[in-house]
């Protein structure tokens, strides 16, 4: 089978999914939509074919004027109750199930975005069915209704339709059949282009949306008004135009000529041309059809015509519905490799230890080995330190600490207990972390500390929080305290923070936090001198006998550890206490040295 195409069967099931999810979540959208498509089409067969051709054969037959009258009167009636109807599904039904169902699938794309593997972000495929479907789903959730209410129309129309012409004339349909066969083809092979088109396109377009973020977003705001590296993305950008013109007018000159071939021959030569020909002999010749039946059946033949022509467009619409809503369901169903085992147990409320054995990681499968054989035990209340040069997968042994990720080999284990048998969200709940690219959220402060809605009220346990963190002073200059919002997103008052006073909140999150292990990440990066000394201090005293494990490229910082850890191409090279690593005057001993000639240099020369 190829990519572009699915079979029938994987088509109704793919469309069916989508079909199921609004009858669950938006059911009385979903019933009336259908039943007011069938009434509309009822109507208009009421007045346009009913009404008529008995108004016209009254005339040549001579039913008398009362007759006529109430049967236009009750069909008036009839479409007054229609109009209604009408009202309220446009004006109250339709848009509240449309934003009942968009809010639902936005909720499980999201719920599941927070759930999946973090490796997954590392999975371009993944990652970008996961961009299309936040961005896409709730179109494809509009077409499957839209083809579900064109269904119920057509079939509504098919079945009156037919109906008629087998009452008054069977050989019209024959025409209508050929023509419906004809344009089927055509229209299965158009729009199996225009699927490789907007497939073409899109990979194209992830360039585009790269380029998008670049210039719109703050992040890189500075970077592109310092270096001239602009200029190389203006030439992406001109490019990724040009290759997009040429996806599209390479393809569209085929669609040209399958729609004329389409429209033309197999729509408005049988059915505008030959059919009408045919009507005519047969009520002018052959004097077999009544007036009343001749002008109806070339009003169903258009009718017909066309709801099989949206029959036509509807199979084909399915099919590429079917498509993507593949991307959306294989998102949504995507099994997570890191799991909670069944019988997962909850996690201990003291730290006895932490042990690594044999440790080694992949990010992926065909990429190097990031770490390799990694043994380490942490003691109650150790204070540890990760040094190393750039690379040499520091960030990367936290995150399998914290089973963001899971080892390649090796395991694990917490008090003796592997990690992987511990309950997933109550282990990593028990962590305090701070990351090297630590986010602040659109929220107050209180709720960027505690990061937990419910208990974001505690504000005597905030302050505290913020205040041990050095964020103390700043946290005085605001009007509105721990309840002042972080960002202009939700709140125009809301306060943007330096990089520092960021780092300061994010670093709050562990104070406010009881947990069993501390883990932080360059947590003074962006931190002066005296910020950087008082968090030292307090660190050490609010973490107790909780463990800490630091990652610093600062050198002065780490000589307080208990211990540091000198890590190498993924190996732990060196371990011991700043004065044993200086006597051993290894790699370590040698990187300390150069950092602190350097800050001799800077001291003796200023
Ligand atoms: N998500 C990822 N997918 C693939 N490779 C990754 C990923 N994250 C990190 N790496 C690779 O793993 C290696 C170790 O990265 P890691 O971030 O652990 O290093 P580090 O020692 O913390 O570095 P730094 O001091 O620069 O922060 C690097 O070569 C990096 O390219």
């Amino acid at each position: 089978m190829k990519p572009n195409k699915h079979s029938f069967t994987r088509v109704l099931k793919n469309n069916w999914f989508v079909l199921k999810y609004g009858l669950r979540y938006s059911r009385k959208y979903i019933i009336f939509t259908c039943l007011y498509a069938c009434l509309q089409e009822i109507e208009i067969f009421i007045e346009h074919v009913i009404l008529i051709k008995f108004v016209f054969d009254s005339v040549q037959y001579g039913t008398s004027f009362s007759t006529v009258a109430l049967y236009i009167g009750l069909t008036i009636l009839f479409i007054a109750i229609c109009f209604v109807l009408d009202s309220i599904y446009y004006q109250s039904v339709e848009p509240k199930g449309k934003e009942l169902l968009y809010q639902k699938i936005r909720m499980d794309l999201y719920e599941k975005a927070i759930s999946t593997d973090l490796a997954n972000y590392d999975d371009p495929v993944y990652y970008n069915d996961y961009v299309w479907s936040a961005n896409d789903a709730h179109n494809r959730i509009d077409a499957t209704i839209n083809n579900i209410r064109t269904i119920c129309k057509s079939v509504t129309v098919i079945i009156t339709s037919v109906s008629f012409f087998l009452f008054v004339d069977k050989v019209g349909l024959l025409f209508v059949l050929v023509s419906f066969i004809l344009t089927l083809i055509i229209s299965m092979i158009t729009n199996k282009i225009g699927y490789k088109m907007r497939m073409e396109l899109n990979e194209k377009d992830r360039k585009r949306i790269y380029l998008k973020r670049l210039f719109y977003l703050a992040d890189y705001a500075k970077e592109l008004r310092m270096y001239s590296i602009k200029e190389k993305f203006f030439r992406n950008f001109s490019d990724t135009h040009k290759e997009m013109n040429g996806i599209v007018q390479k393809h569209s000159k085929k669609q040209f000529w399958l729609n004329f071939s389409s429209e033309y021959f197999f729509n408005e030569l049988i059915l505008s041309g030959l059919y009408v020909i045919y009507v005519v002999f047969m009520t002018l010749v052959k004097g077999t059809l009544s007036f009343g039946s001749a002008v109806t059946l070339l009003n169903s033949s258009w009718r017909l015509k066309g709801n099989l022509q949206y029959m036509t467009t509807l199979i084909s619409q399915m099919q590429e519905n079917s498509l993507y809503i593949e991307k959306l369901r294989s998102f949504l169903d995507k099994k997570n490799d890191l799991i909670e085992a069944e019988d997962s147990i909850p996690v201990p409320n003291k730290f006895v230890g932490l042990t690594l054995r044999d440790l080694t990681f992949q990010y992926s499968q065909s990429g190097p080995q990031i770490l390799q054989n990694v043994n380490l035990s942490i003691k109650p209340g150790e204070k540890i330190a990760i040094v190393g040069y750039n690379g040499s997968g520091k960030t990367t042994l936290t995150k399998l600490i914290m089973r963001l990720y899971d080892a390649s080999s090796g395991e694990i284990r917490l008090n003796g207990i592997p990690i992987d048998q511990l309950k997933l969200d109550d282990y990593r709940m028990k962590i305090s972390s701070v990351f090297q690219d630590h986010q602040l959220f659109a929220a107050t402060l209180s709720q960027n500390v505690v990061m937990n809605h419910a208990a974001a009220g505690d504000t005597y346990l905030i302050r505290e929080a913020l205040e041990k963190s050095g964020f103390g002073s700043k946290l005085q200059s605001l009007r509105l305290g721990t309840e002042t919002s972080v960002t202009k997103e939700f709140d125009d008052a809301g306060i943007e923070l330096s990089g520092g006073e960021a780092q300061k909140v994010a670093i709050a999150r562990v104070f406010a936090k009881p947990t069993l292990l501390i883990i932080l990440d360059e947590p003074s990066s962006a931190l002066d001198p005296m910020s950087e000394y008082h968090l030292n201090q307090v660190m050490l005293e609010e973490a107790e006998d909780r463990p800490v494990i630091f990652i610093s490229h600062r050198l002065s910082t780490t000589k307080m550890a208990d211990r540091i850890l000198m890590m190498e191409n993924g190996q732990i090279i060196e371990q011991g206490s700043h004065e044993e690593l200086m006597r051993i005057d290894g790699k370590y001993a040698q990187m300390f040295n150069l950092q602190a000639s350097r800050y001799r240099v800077v001291v003796g020369t200023s």
